[in-house]
C-alpha cells in the first residue's frame, strides 16, 4: 500500500493510503455531503480543478458505471465524458463493490483516467477545517512536490465546454440554445425527454444568427466574472423576449448580464440536501447543489427580484425578472445525485416558450 500526502495552502499536512493513479494534483479543496452519487459528482464538469473531499464515511461500495455507454448520443450513466475533479479524498475506500450497474472499482477507473485519491484520513476534521477557514488550496502529493494551483484563476469554462455545435431531437418544434459552459448530462437528458430540440453551443459562441425560441445557460466551472463573452452576449438576449432559463453557472452569467455581482462564497454548497424557500410563498424545497460562488441579491438591478434563497444562510439561489419571462436557479432541478423536487422547473421554462410562441395562454 502506497503513502501519500493531502498538502494544505497553510503547510498542515496528513497522510493517508494512495488509491487511483499514483500521481500529485494540486486544485482548491471543497467537500461534499452527499452520501451518494459519486460517479455523478466526480463527471460533473463543474468540479473541474477541484480537491473533492467526501464527508460519508465508505466510498466505493457500490462501484462505477460503465462510461462508454451511450443513449441519445449522451453517456448513460456519467454526467460528462470523464472525471472532472483533480483529485479525491475520503474516509474509507471499499475495494469490493455490488450494484446491479457496477462496472468497475473506483479505484481502477480514477488510476484509468489519471486521477489520485487519498484515504484513510479524517475527512471530518478535513471539513471542519473547511468551514471554519474557508475553501483552500491543497494538493495530494505522490513521489514529487508540486506547486499549489488556483483553479479560480484560470478561464476552466473554455477547457470543459464543447468545441463545435451539436443537436439533440433535430427538428423538433421547439428548439432551445443551451449555452455549454460545462453542462452536466442530465440537464441534456431533462430537456430530450421534453421532446424539443436542443442546439447546444460552445460558451463563446454568437448563437444570435440561429432560429430558436429559447435560451439555456448550463452549469459551469470557477469564476463566473471569467465568462466575458458570454456574459456580452446574453445582455444582448436580455434586451429581447425569447424566454431564458440558467442553471447555477447559468443563473450567476444572467445575473452579471443584467448588472449584478457575484462573490465567493466561504465553503460553498455541495450536497443532496441545501432547503431553498420560493420567494413570496412558504414553498421549500430540497435541492442538489455544487457551487463556491453567489450572486449577490441584496442589490440587484431594476426590473430583476429574488426568486429562491437559502434557507441555511440566506444567500441567493435564483433571480427572475419582474416582466419578461427569464428566470434562473443557483440549485440543480436536474439533480443527479441528489433530489427531483424541482424539476418542474424545465416544464415551466417550456411552457413559457409555448406562450412566448402563442401556443399557450
Ligand atoms: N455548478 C456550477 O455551475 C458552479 C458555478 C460556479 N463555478 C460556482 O462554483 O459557483
Amino acid at each position: 500500500m502506497k503513502k501519500v500526502k493531502l498538502v494544505f495552502q497553510d503547510g498542515q499536512t496528513i497522510e493517508g493510503n494512495s488509491f487511483g493513479a499514483y500521481i500529485s494534483a494540486a486544485g482548491e479543496v471543497v467537500f461534499n455531503t452527499a452520501m451518494v452519487g459519486y460517479p455523478d459528482s466526480l463527471t460533473d464538469p463543474s468540479y473541474k480543478g477541484q480537491i473533492m473531499v467526501m464527508t460519508f464515511p465508505i466510498v466505493g461500495n457500490y462501484g462505477v458505471p460503465s462510461e462508454t455507454e451511450i443513449i441519445d448520443q449522451i453517456e448513460a450513466f456519467m454526467e460528462s465524458n470523464q472525471i472532472q475533479v483533480t483529485g479525491l479524498v475520503v474516509s474509507y475506500y471499499s475495494d469490493e463493490f455490488s450494484h446491479w450497474n457496477g462496472f468497475q472499482k473506483l479505484g481502477e477507473w480514477l488510476e484509468k483516467q489519471n486521477i489520485p485519491g487519498i484515504y484513510g484520513v479524517d475527512t471530518r476534521a478535513i471539513t471542519k477545517k473547511l468551514r471554519e477557514e474557508g475553501s483552500t488550496l491543497g494538493k495530494i502529493i505522490a513521489e514529487n512536490d508540486i506547486e499549489f494551483y488556483d483553479p479560480n484563476l484560470d478561464n476552466l469554462v473554455d477547457q470543459v465546454s464543447l468545441k463545435e455545435v451539436k443537436r439533440y431531437n433535430e427538428g423538433a418544434e421547439i428548439k432551445i440554445i443551451l449555452i455549454d459552459c460545462g453542462v452536466k448530462n442530465n440537464i441534456v437528458r431533462c430537456f430530450v425527454k421534453r421532446g424539443v430540440e436542443v442546439i447546444r453551443v460552445p460558451w463563446n459562441y454568437d448563437y444570435s444568427t440561429l432560429a430558436y425560441d429559447g435560451l439555456f445557460i448550463s452549469n459551469g466551472p470557477g469564476d463566473p466574472t471569467l465568462c466575458d463573452v458570454t456574459i456580452e452576449n446574453l445582455k444582448k438576449s436580455l434586451t429581447e423576449d425569447k424566454p431564458i432559463f440558467g442553471i447555477c453557472l447559468g443563473n450567476q452569467l444572467v445575473g452579471l448580464a443584467a448588472g449584478a455581482s457575484t462573490f465567493k462564497l466561504k465553503y460553498g454548497h455541495r450536497s443532496h440536501n441545501q432547503p431553498v424557500v420560493m420567494a413570496g410563498t412558504k414553498r421549500c424545497f430540497i435541492t442538489s447543489q455544487n457551487h463556491g460562488f453567489a450572486l449577490d441579491d441584496s442589490k440587484l438591478p431594476d426590473g430583476w427580484e429574488t426568486y429562491f434563497s437559502n434557507l441555511n444562510d440566506g444567500t441567493c439561489e435564483g433571480i427572475r425578472h419582474k416582466e419578461k419571462p427569464f428566470f434562473t436557479v443557483q440549485f440543480h432541478p436536474e439533480a443527479m445525485g441528489g433530489p427531483v423536487d424541482t424539476e418542474f422547473l424545465f416544464d415551466e421554462f417550456i411552457n413559457e416558450i409555448k406562450k412566448y410562441k402563442g401556443e399557450l395562454v
